[in-house]
């Protein structure tokens, strides 16, 4: 863990242990989603998913940072806002959404974080979701907020994560990755050849499905760390206990395993179909849910990411923020498809990106890939 007196040191140590709070959380709404035969899972105005776990997860963390840090004037960059919740037909919602978040809280003392002095109540829940409402910028410190990345996963029984990291001036300066079904070692995850997405060896109930984990890592430091993840239910000491992560040496593209999303609507699989075959790649891609395509490439499991949205689709930068920093820290680099960083400090997009999103497990890679994405652009756009 982060000593005390380094730069960022106390917002990681509070951040990583909000974030495996929030996990726990969503731990428990996702066993309830996937047991129920019908839950609270609603769709947003662009037919996108959302549960009462991205609005508890966000009030929790909203909730926590405002306490242990700068009070109200704490800027957080988040994806859910109240509209829905605060419309009168949805008040059973709104019920669940505060109980979980309290039920949350009561453990505070397990993670060594005081709980709030009385249960809050419906108005103080709604106001810690409202309250991230900042626009990020070029100035100043943000903290961005994916509660739940990859809620469509979420409602799958699957992969997702819960995205916290910290803008500091335009320059992303921390993230931490909670990845709940995320086994620490890859040997317990195998590929389910029909969708290739990554599956548990076990069914959702075994306890190496519930091994999940939570990374973290801040700007400079050459180091990115991986706790395994801690339930609520259980005893433990904190602080956790933490190993180094490394991206993969694999620096031949044709020996590279892809990650990309699960959903051909958010990129464009004919595209990475064209490219792996251009460079003779042999392994079959990993199409897994959320920013756990980011862990992946960080702890060497995986070598490329590739995320080409449908033009005109702008990506937010709590969809990346928590994982580009830990992938670069663990060795890898990001970049769009011109080769250009991710520029975090123009509010809530990554304006002006180039096509898409490449992150590679090391540098050598990273100029292969970037030379085979510009040779396949030109010939797919001949
Ligand atoms: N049309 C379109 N194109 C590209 N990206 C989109 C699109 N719609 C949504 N999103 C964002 O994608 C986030 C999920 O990305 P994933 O990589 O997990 O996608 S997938 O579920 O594996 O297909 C998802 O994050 P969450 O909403 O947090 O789940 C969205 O922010
Ligand atoms: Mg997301
Ligand atoms: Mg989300
Ligand atoms: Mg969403």
């Amino acid at each position: 863990m982060a000593e005390k007196n380094d730069k960022y040191g106390k917002e990681l140590d509070l951040a990583v242990r909000i974030v495996h709070m929030a996990c726990s959380l969503c731990q428990k709404v996702q066993q309830s989603l996937v047991s129920a035969a019908s839950g609270h899972v609603l769709a947003k105005d662009d037919d996108s998913p959302v549960t009462i776990a991205d609005w508890s997860v966000q009030a929790t963390v909203s909730w926590l940072l405002s306490e242990f840090l700068e009070g109200r004037s704490v800027s957080i960059v988040a994806e859910e806002d109240v509209q829905t919740l605060s419309k009168p037909e949805a008040a059973s919602l709104l019920s669940a959404v505060v109980n979980t978040v309290n039920e949350c809280l009561a453990e505070a003392p397990k993670y060594g974080l005081q709980c709030p002095k009385k249960v809050l109540g419906t108005s103080q829940i709604l106001e810690a979701i409202s309250r991230c409402n900042s626009t990020g910028g070029p100035t100043g410190r943000h903290w961005v907020l994916d509660p739940v990345d990859g809620t469509l996963g979420f409602v799958r029984g699957d992969q997702y994560a819960v995205a916290l990291g910290l803008i500091e001036d335009g320059k992303l300066v921390l993230g931490v990755l909670g990845c709940p079904n995320y086994p620490m070692k890859k040997e317990l995850l195998n590929y389910n050849h029909q969708c290739n997405q990554i599956k548990p060896t076990s069914p959702p109930s075994s306890d190496i499905w519930q091994k999940g984990c939570v990374m973290y890592a801040r700007r400079g430091t050459g180091q990115a760390w991986m706790q395994p993840l801690i339930h609520g239910d259980t005893k433990f000491e904190w602080p956790n206990s933490a190993t180094l992560l490394q991206a993969s040496p694999v620096d031949d593209p044709s020996q590279a395993t892809f990650c990309e999303p699960v959903e051909k609507a958010n990129s464009n699989h004919l595209f990475t179909e064209g490219l792996a075959s251009s460079i003779g790649l042999k392994n079959r891609p990993m199409r897994v849910h959320s920013m756990v395509k980011y862990a992946a490439i960080a702890r060497g499991d995986a070598e490329v990411y590739i995320k080409f949205a449908r033009s005109g689709y702008k990506e937010k930068i709590w969809d990346h923020a928590a994982g580009v920093v830990i992938v670069e820290e663990a060795g890898g680099v990001v970049t769009d498809a011109g080769g250009r960083p991710l520029d975090f400090s123009r509010g809530l997009y990554l304006e002006g990106l180039d096509r898409g999103i490449v992150a590679c497990s090391g540098p050598i890679l990273h100029d292969k890939i970037i030379g085979a994405v510009y040779a396949s652009w030109d010939s797919s756009n001949l």
